[in-house]
């Protein structure tokens, strides 16, 4: 079991020898990855988490997934970014885009702080009425404006309807072990804490309590998401790029970004696959996208996107290359009978399971889309279930350590993002921002 590199369809774009030439530079970053010399080596906990992750707390964390599921119908989750994006992957993936809606006896969950939009936390308060609520806020800083917003409201919440002493009993904090405002008031009012290690980046935190908590409130088995991971975490520790589809994947995407293509398009056959596919946005994004380098990370999901970005990838700017998601078994298949009036011509696709006729989809759309000059990288699931949802995780985070790592950069801070919050600081009227408040509003006004 395992995410497997397939690179048929790249010849017309790059040869194997030139993968190959890059087995030097992938092996350097390799030893600068488990060395610990590398750019960002105080971040590298993710590396060997598999291994080494904190067992009582583990445990810790199903005891209240189950308490969880006894006291509330609907679990808020309360985060951005890595704090949000690796559960809700999780979550799409291994159980359904439409969880909330399945007959299930695990609560439902939203997830909230990863917006200001005031409409979407009205939507989610009156969803809270009258059912039973517990909050799961995730923070590694503690100090996130976006989710420190929505805790202020769902902890106003759970204390009306509940009491001071009764809300304590339904906050679940996941944040750093002793800094920060969030950990402080957990301190103060008793809540149950669950920690971030100072060494887990937050994009590269999803195998921690950030995302193992709500992804175990959804019924999944977090035991098996670990095990997957640790099965990547030995099959991918291999040094030499040949014995190596995490590192072939992540030479692959550097070599073609050094022929020019700055996008890649991350592309599923099956919506369960968008959330995952914006967790690897995020991940990618935040690594590599800094010194005016890196690969744009997108994404889409056919045959919905064919519809509507189709036209670009096969016939727009030439910019892009596609990784597509290649899943051998769907989690349901569904058989399509032959009608006896064929009223709508489609008997050729009868007497088949569905999967046949989206993989035919996907051969189809790689074919027209390499002839339109797009490079394809495949990238083979066997299946979508935890052990395999923990190795592409593992996966995923390591290819893109490496690709950092070759492209030159480090892949574990993430400077860029303060921009906006030191403006936005400043335009609301945060205390000690004043001169750069007067400066924005000039260049609004103008
Ligand atoms: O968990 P925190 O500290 O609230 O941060 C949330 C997110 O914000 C960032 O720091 C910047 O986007 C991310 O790296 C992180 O995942």
């Amino acid at each position: 079991m395992a995410v497997t590199f397939n690179g048929n369809y790249l010849k017309d774009f790059m040869s194997e020898e030139e993968l190959w030439a890059l087995a030097p530079a992938v092996k350097a970053a390799h030893d600068a990855l488990h060395q610990k010399t590398g750019l960002g080596n105080d971040f590298l906990g993710w590396l060997d988490l598999p291994t080494n992750y904190d067992k009582e707390e583990f445990a810790r964390i199903q005891k209240a997934a189950e308490k969880i599921n006894t006291q509330a119908d609907v679990l808020i989750v309360i985060g951005i970014g890595g704090s949000y994006l690796g559960a809700r992957a999780a979550i799409e993936l291994l159980r359904s885009p439409f969880y909330n809606n399945l007959k299930k006896d695990t609560a439902d969950i939203y997830f909230v702080g990863n917006n200001v939009s005031p409409s979407y936390l009205q939507e989610v308060l009156s969803i809270c009425e009258g059912r039973d609520v517990a909050v799961n806020v995730i923070s590694k800083s503690g100090t996130t404006t976006e989710p420190a917003l929505a805790f202020r409201v769902f902890k106003n919440l759970l204390e009306k309807k509940y009491g001071e002493e009764g809300a304590k009993e339904r906050i679940y904090c996941t944040t750093d072990k002793a800094r920060g405002t969030l950990k402080e008031l957990a301190d103060k009012n008793g809540y149950e804490c669950f920690v971030i290690a100072d060494d887990v980046g937050g994009r590269y935190s999803v195998l921690t309590a950030v995302g193992l908590l709500p992804i175990a409130v959804a019924g999944c088995d977090i035991k098996a998401i670990m095990d997957g991971a640790k099965e990547a975490e030995n099959a991918l520790s291999d040094s030499n790029i040949e014995q190596n589809d995490c590192y072939k994947y992540a030479a692959t995407r550097f070599a073609l970004y050094q022929k020019g293509k700055g996008v890649e398009i991350m592309v599923s056959f099956d919506p369960c696959f968008g959330m995952m596919a914006e967790w690897y946005k995020q991940l990618f994004a935040e690594s590599e996208g800094k010194d005016n380098k890196g690969i744009y990370p997108s994404s889409a999901t056919f045959s919905t996107d064919l519809h509507s970005l189709g036209q670009f990838i096969q016939d727009g700017s030439r910019i892009m290359f596609e990784t597509f998601m290649d899943i051998k078994k769907p989690k349901q298949d569904f058989f399509i009978d032959a009608d006896p009036n064929n009223f709508d011509g489609l008997n050729f696709l009868s007497n088949q399971e569905m999967s046949k006729v989206n993989g035919k989809v996907m051969e189809a759309t790689i074919l027209a889309h390499t002839e339109g000059g797009v490079p394809s990288v495949v990238l083979e699931l066997p299946e979508i279930n935890e052990h395999e949802f923990g190795y592409m995780v593992y996966f995923f985070e390591k290819a893109c350590a490496i690709s950092g790592y070759l492209l030159g950069v480090n892949p574990f801070d993430q400077p860029g993002v303060e921009s906006y919050k030191k403006n936005m600081f400043a335009l609301l009227g945060k205390p000690g921002y004043e001169a750069q408040k007067a400066e924005l509003e000039a260049r609004i006004s103008k």
